[in-house]
């Protein structure tokens, strides 16, 4: 079944190793991590198709929010690490191709979410241990981590009006 839990969290894993080619290009170039306008487009699609999708806007704001977070946090810690690695072993694509991967990932995770749900599914604490094991990346401390997962399982869709 395509709607377990643990896909889910694959997907929010590969949207966090997406961060190595943002922070090696954004080094390379002299940017700064943080894109305000960049969060900007992130939050404004992710809240319209979250609307479509039927999820509780307010839980879901925050959990992209936490998810930026997350992702900068990465970037930050990469960062120091980059101004000892030579500027070869650290070559990344364009960022305009590595935000629409990131994009299109955005997507996937928010209708794999709206369908675990349709299909009865939630995420629940115990399911944590498994986040953390899939959420590999040691640039996340473990309360960061926390943090993310907590903002992802109080994303729910809307109850369901009556008929
Ligand atoms: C991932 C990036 O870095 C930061 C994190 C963002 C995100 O998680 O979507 C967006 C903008 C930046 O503040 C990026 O610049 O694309």
């Amino acid at each position: 079944a395509t709607d377990k839990p643990a896909d889910l969290f694959q997907l929010i894993d590969q949207r966090l190793k997406f961060m190595k080619d943002v922070a090696c290009y954004k080094a390379r170039h002299h940017l700064p991590v943080e894109d305000v306008a960049r969060e900007d487009q992130v939050l404004r699609h992710g809240l319209q198709q979250a609307s479509r999708a039927g999820f509780a806007g307010d839980e879901f704001r925050l959990f992209l929010q936490v998810q930026m977070s997350a992702a900068k946090a990465v970037q930050y810690r990469m960062r120091a690490e980059l101004e000892f690695l030579p500027a070869q072993r650290c070559l990344s694509p364009e960022l305009s191709v590595t935000r629409q991967k990131i994009s299109a990932l955005d997507d996937r995770i928010l209708r794999h979410y709206a369908a675990l749900q349709h299909a009865g599914g939630h995420i629940s604490p115990d399911d944590f241990q498994r986040f953390e094991q899939i959420l590999d990346t040691r640039y996340l401390k473990h309360g960061e981590k926390y943090a993310l997962f907590i903002a992802l399982m109080h994303a729910r869709l809307e109850p369901q009006a009556a008929p």
